[in-house]
């Protein structure tokens, strides 16, 4: 396109200039003294000529930004747009503002004719963009609609920073462009349809609306900041895993009671990074190759999670009749921990980047010992129950509480030595508006709660451990449960 050596250096052009102006004056001296043997209409002519072929070179560069290059929509266009939305300055007189039902926020885009200028580096840019109908004998054009419009960015400055602007300040755009598309992007939450369409189950997206962030995150400060910093620091590792040969990919395995937070970790983890979120259920998985399609399909930039591993993946029989070419085969279709995880692994290496799996339990001491190897998950997380600093931001998200509360002190004790899950807290603090009320509630939970730990802690004795009592008194609470269910068997089976 543009290139160093086109153009004269700036000296060598005054050098051009100062020979041209020395011509016209000598050309202008030769007219005059001719004036008498030239008429007067010639004369004229031949000055203007002159001027024409010397007329020093304009010092502004242009550069035309087409909205497509005739068979793909041109990069530079686009984030062109997206950027000079966030320059629209006091002069801009017309902007077009749009929104769809799927887009957050509203889409702010130049007006025919607009112009902007921007700063870069020291450097005036002035953009001006520019309508007009499309050349209906374009034959770049045949796959575009008849009388359709053709846009384009003029983007001008003068030519001695031509360098800059080609080099650095066009990635920059860019980059700037891609970051403000990312902080837009609407998540997706992809779970397995219901539907067996032709090729098998496949994933069904809706918009991630989970407003979990890791500030209403009910955690230690210092397990949160590790995640922050471990999620950041992968994120900005390309290169890394690229030179040392590594598939750019992060394992977390999150294990703790059921309302701890692991659900809601996963969904902050993905509105922190604004990746998408696979929902991987192996209950409704029966077959390898449908297992080897979905993991194909997921996109990139995205959190694969399969929750409750160690109840997914010993169902209750997966042996089905499959149609081979021409005969029928029992194929035992069984699904263990290390096969998926050798399969996930050997594919993870071919498909794409910036993917984290995410595997969650409630029992990690019942997970085969391949999933708990070194180096297979990268962080193991306990997330467990509430502590006084979890009480606290629960009560700061429900009842805004910022400071103090007579109340606190009672509570903040009382949860030292209880076993409450913050799932349990914020359905508390949920209960009334007032904090007094909502507060009082869970005083008496706690004390509820506490006493119950303590009777178990007596039966324990008796029956030779506290665990063996828990295991034996929630054996007798999943029965009663089992029973109200009549039986159904539900996809996200009971492991306790
Ligand atoms: N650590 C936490 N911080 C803030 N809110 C929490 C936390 N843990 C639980 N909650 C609240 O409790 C609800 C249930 O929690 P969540 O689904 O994340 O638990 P879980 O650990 O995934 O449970 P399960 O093991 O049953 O899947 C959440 O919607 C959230 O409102
Ligand atoms: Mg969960």
């Amino acid at each position: 396109m543009f290139s160093g050596k086109e153009l004269p250096s700036s000296s060598s052009l005054l050098a051009a200039y100062a020979s041209m102006a020395g011509s016209i004056m000598m050309a202008q001296s030769i007219a005059n003294q001719l004036s008498h043997l030239i008429p007067h209409q010639i004369r004229g002519y031949f000055l203007s000529t002159l001027r024409y072929f010397f007329k020093p070179q304009s010092p502004v560069l242009t550069l035309v930004i087409e909205e497509s290059t005739g068979i793909a929509q041109n990069q530079i266009y686009d984030a062109s747009e997206t950027y000079l939305c966030t320059k629209v300055s006091p002069r801009t007189k017309r902007l077009k503002i749009s929104k769809t039902p799927k887009e957050r926020n509203f889409t702010i885009k130049l007006e025919k004719g607009e112009i902007i200028v921007d700063h870069y580096e020291g450097i005036e840019l002035k953009w001006r963009l520019v309508f007009a109908e499309a050349d209906k004998n374009d034959s770049h054009n045949h796959l575009q609609p008849k009388n359709v419009e053709k846009r384009w960015f003029e983007l001008s400055f003068h030519r001695n920073h031509k360098e800059t602007v080609l080099g650095s300040y066009l990635p920059y755009i860019l980059g700037k462009a891609k970051y403000i598309k990312e902080e837009d992007r609407v998540l997706k939450m992809h779970t397995l349809g219901n539907s067996q369409g032709y090729g098998g189950i496949k994933w069904e997206s809706i918009n991630l609306e989970h407003p979990a962030s890791f500030e209403t995150l009910a955690v230690e400060p210092d397990l949160k900041d590790l995640l922050i910093h471990d999620l950041n620091r992968f994120v900005k590792r390309k290169d890394f895993y690229k030179r040392v040969g590594r598939a750019w990919k992060r394992g977390y395995l999150l294990y703790g009671p059921p309302g701890t937070g692991k659900s809601s970790l996963v969904a902050a983890m993905a509105n922190h990074l604004k990746f998408d979120v696979y929902d991987l259920q192996l209950a409704n998985i029966m077959r390898d190759s449908d297992l080897r399609r979905l993991f194909l399909a997921t996109g990139n930039r995205s959190i694969l999670v399969i929750e409750d591993i160690d109840c997914s993946l010993d169902l209750p029989d997966r042996r089905q009749v499959s149609r081979d070419e021409d005969s029928r085969k029992t194929h035992d279709v069984q699904l263990t921990l290390s096969g998926l995880l050798n399969f996930i692994d050997g594919l993870w290496s071919s498909c794409g980047d910036e993917r984290i799996i995410i595997f969650t339990t409630n029992h990690k001491d019942r997970l085969d010992p391949a999933l708990l190897r070194p180096g297979r998950m990268d962080m193991h997380i306990h997330m467990s129950y509430c502590t006084a600093h979890g009480f606290r931001v629960l009560a700061t998200n429900y009842l805004g509480i910022n400071g103090y509360h007579s109340l606190f002190g009672e509570i903040e004790d009382l949860i030292k030595t209880t076993e409450i899950t913050p799932a349990q807290v914020a359905e508390q603090l949920l209960k009334s508006e007032d904090s007094n009320i909502a507060l009082e509630g869970l005083v008496k939970l706690l004390k509820r709660k506490k006493l119950e730990g303590d009777e178990l802690f007596d039966e324990g004795g008796k029956m030779g451990g506290i665990q063996e009592a828990k295991r034996q008194k929630v054996e007798r609470k999943r029965r009663v449960s089992v029973r109200i269910n009549g039986g159904r068997k539900t996809n996200k089976r009971r492991c306790s």
